[in-house]
């Protein structure tokens, strides 16, 4: 956009989009004029990266630190070039991922033609210690490649960082052919290619981000290795595939991140469902040439049950694919849920240890300055990390409008159209689908790690650090400090990746935002800026996502809950990736049911976001039960260790438990009784004290805080129980589906049923929940 014939209402709507403040934004238009480049930057440089505004022809500019702006294309390419120089590939083409020399290491051969048990093992050894300078493979690629060679499909399933990419990357060496790899993400593949080009491996990606109309041509000709292309490609260039597999060979295609395809998974991308083309049109039946289906090889490292299911059906994937499952436990991420409004009151308490990482003196030369800002709201006047109190405990009923977003819930607006009034209303700059996928989808965000140890140093590193998994030995492990290395921070809105980075940077902390948004240029160099550790923390929305494999992230924190425990899994994933002790921390308002974000989605698709948004939420309730055997469960697996013996249920030890029959008996009846006199035939309730007003009916579902209430008319002893206490309980109740929250599915008879019951409920593990501060509420395990 044009910033010069921009009015100043529209910069300030776009920039309001993008996350900024209003004030920042006024303030950077009376700067720098109604131009969104020169106010974004304004805003990002003048207090943050160095050189100060230079007066330019009467207007005032920013020059970057490093080198002066050029365009993004231009910037891009040179940093590729400069890399391929820097290793010993062959002569590069001046195209993007382009060898016209593609080493093809073996003569094509047919797999089938192969006697299975024949030295592959030998061939992949010499093939991998060529082209990574290792040999072994660990036991889930050797599975995923023996189905490969036997022409199988198989559906590979295997934790962050475990090295999914290897099980089709080699089927192109071995075979000679090419390999297809379907992928989400511009910046992922990117940031693949040029991996497996410094590896000697040709390879290129096709779509909207490749900027060279020739590679679709040379990559439909045989000429890459591995082809990387996004759905909505693939379904355009099938004929032309067809051609490929004929004449070269496709030996494979491989289908990453592959919990896009299904509705019930995170990430959900309507393309994806559509690659049952690709079993279509590559099947023996289909071209005459193939003696075998083209196998799909499909990886994910998030999916449950239900989504692999669906991936296997929406695919059309055999019947006897192989599933290679792997453990999904990280046995080296040390979880944690801290309880925290996730408010800007909150940051002194909440980012002290982080400052104290990473901060330093206020004594900054200008390069030194990250993001830093003149504004001195909500921080002391005092440059010194170690002044922030560390004290700043609430009352949990004094935050409920605090929150990032309002709550917006489809089980109390029970129909789409309020969900989205609510919606217009709640927009707080919140990353969705289309800004994800469009916007960094981009291929000026260039998403590689640029400056890299040579390939074979980081194989032996995450090959050698293999956390103990005995007691004695994780216990020595944990009393490890964690060591030097950049932090995530992940939060759900725009405008909070921005707050967060420039309230860090005033502790000399050298943290920058990150958001779908931001302009593309900053979004590149937060990017390299990162993979060359200049960089110590990134604030960012999910469009810091997918693709980012960088081994030294020590620190993942999620400030507000996650939308699933997928995503936060994933994103999890990112830390530790060198083997060693990494920190995953989870704030979130605990006092609060989190809300769902607003998003274009069907209401089906909302009321499944709801209920993994509730996972979320009982996942950070949890006191009793070992953080990452709730998480690697979750997909699905059978949690062998018991206990990770890292996170903070695991070393606080189990709660006390306490017999709370009579009060659960006291909170159904009154639950019962209310809903009687409101002729609402079941035991549900409405936990959302906050619900907006105008949604109150005379006839409505009681709230917990009328319920308490009465409680407290009737029951003298209960006058000083909390709130929140009983919210424990009512989740407690819920959980064991004695009553539900607002819906209709218990009838009011039930309710006299239910309190004998209960009369049978074993004593409840109950502790004091909030450790770390004052409150003195206790709260209710959710896992019981
Ligand atoms: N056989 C192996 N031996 C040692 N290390 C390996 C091996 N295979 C892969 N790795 C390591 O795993 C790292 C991550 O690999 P990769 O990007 O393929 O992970 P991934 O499983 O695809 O993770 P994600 O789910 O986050 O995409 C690589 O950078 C490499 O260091
Ligand atoms: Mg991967």
């Amino acid at each position: 956009m044009d910033g010069n014939n921009t009015s100043s209402a529209q910069v300030i709507a776009e920039m309001i989009g993008m996350g900024f403040d209003y004030t920042d934004i006024m303030e950077a238009i009376k700067v720098a004029g109604p131009s969104i480049p020169s106010a974004v930057e304004h805003i990002l440089n003048s207090t943050a990266r160095t050189p100060k505004l230079h007066a330019h022809n009467g207007r005032k500019k920013t020059v970057l630190r490093k080198q002066p702006f050029r365009s993004c294309r231009q910037v891009r390419q040179s940093k590729i070039f400069d890399h391929f120089h820097s290793n010993d590939a062959k002569e590069e083409s001046p195209q993007m991922g382009v060898d016209p020399n593609p080493i093809v290491l073996s003569e094509p051969f047919e797999a089938q033609d192969l006697d299975i048990a024949y030295d592959w093992e030998q061939r992949v050894s010499l093939l991998m210690q060529k082209h990574f300078g290792f040999s072994s493979l660990k036991t889930f690629q050797k599975e995923a490649l023996s189905a490969w060679l036997a022409h199988k499909d198989c559906l590979v399933l295997a934790a962050t960082g475990s090295g999914k990419s290897l099980c089709f990357q080699i089927p192109a060496l071995l075979s000679g052919k090419v390999v297809v790899v379907i992928s989400p993400l511009i910046s992922l593949m990117h940031d693949q290619c040029l991996k497996l080009t410094r590896h000697g491996i040709s390879a290129c990606f096709l779509g909207s981000g490749q900027p060279d109309d020739t590679v679709e041509q040379k990559a439909m000709g045989g000429l890459y290795s591995i082809v990387y292309i996004c759905p909505e490609t693939v379904l355009r260039l099938i004929e032309p595939l067809q051609k490929l597999a004929e004449s070269h060979g496709i030996a494979l295609f491989a289908i990453d991140e592959v919990h896009c395809v299904s509705k019930w998974g995170h990430d959900f991308r309507p393309d994806y469902r559509r690659l049952s083309v690709l079993r279509e049109n590559f099947s023996a039946s289909k071209l005459k040439s193939l003696k075998f289906d083209i196998p799909l090889m499909a990886l994910t490292a998030t999916a449950t049950k239900r989504v692999r299911e669906d991936i296997l059906k929406s695919l059309h994937m055999s019947k006897e694919t192989n599933v290679v499952l792997t453990s999904f436990f990280r046995s080296n991420l040390r979880f944690m849920v801290k309880h925290s409004r996730t408010s800007q009151a909150s940051y002194a308490k909440d980012f002290h240890e982080l400052i104290q990482v990473y901060g330093r003196k206020q004594n900054m030369t200008g390069n030194e300055k990250y993001f830093i800002s003149d504004d001195s709201d909500h921080v002391s006047n005092s440059s010194d990390a170690s002044s922030i109190s560390d004290t700043d405990s609430v009352s949990p009923d004094d935050n409920q409008d605090d929150y990032a977003y309002k709550d917006i819930n489809i089980m109390h607006s029970g129909n789409t159209d309020d969900f989205l009034t609510g919606r217009e209303l709640s927009v707080d700059f919140l990353e969705n689908d289309v800004d994800v996928f469009q916007s960094v989808d981009n291929s000026d965000v260039t998403c590689g790690e640029f400056c890299v140890q040579p390939a074979h140093k980081e194989w032996e590193l995450s090959e050698t650090i293999d956390p103990p998994k005995k007691p004695e030995g994780r216990l020595k492990f944990l009393k490890k400090p964690l060591e030097q290395g950049p932090a995530i921070i992940y939060v759900p809105t725009r405008k909070e990746t921005l707050r967060i980075a420039k309230y860090l940077c005033k502790f000399g902390v050298k943290a920058a935002a990150y958001n779908a948004g931001l302009p593309k240029l900053h979004l590149r160099r937060v990017h390299e800026e990162f993979h060359e550790n200049t960089l110590e923390v990134i604030v960012a929305t999910i469009a810091f996502g997918m693709g980012i494999d960088k081994s030294n992230v020590r620190r993942i924190i999620h400030y507000g809950w996650p939308q699933s425990l997928e995503a936060y899994y994933q994103e999890a994933g990112r830390a530790g990736r060198d083997g060693k002790l990494a920190d995953c921390i989870l704030y979130a308002n605990l006092a609060n049911k989190p809300s769902l974000l607003p998003s274009r989605k069907s209401e089906d698709q909302m009321k499944q976001a709801y209920i993994m948004l509730s996972d979320c939420f009982r996942y950070g309730m949890n006191t009793s039960c070992c953080r990452a055997k709730i998480l690697v469960e979750y997909f699905g697996e059978d949690f062998s260790h018991q206990k990770c013996l890292l996170c903070d249920v695991c070393i606080d030890g189990p709660p006390q438990r306490q017999n709370v029959k009579e009060e659960a008996c006291i909170l159904l009846q009154t639950i019962g009784a209310h809903n009687e006199c409101n002729n609402y035939l079941d035991c549900s309730y409405d936990d959302d004290i906050h619900f907006h007003s105008k949604h109150r009916g005379l006839r409505e579902r009681p709230n917990l805080q009328i319920l308490v209430g009465k409680i407290r008319q009737q029951f003298q002893k209960f006058l000083t129980t909390d709130i929140l206490w009983w919210r424990g309980l009512a989740r407690i109740l819920e959980v064991k589906g004695y009553i539900g929250e607002g819906d209709d599915k218990s009838c009011a008879a039930e309710c006299a049923f239910l309190c004998d019951l209960i009369s049978s409920f074993p004593p409840y593990n109950c502790r004091p929940m909030f450790r770390q501060n004052t409150w003195s509420q206790q709260n209710w395990d959710w896992n019981l």
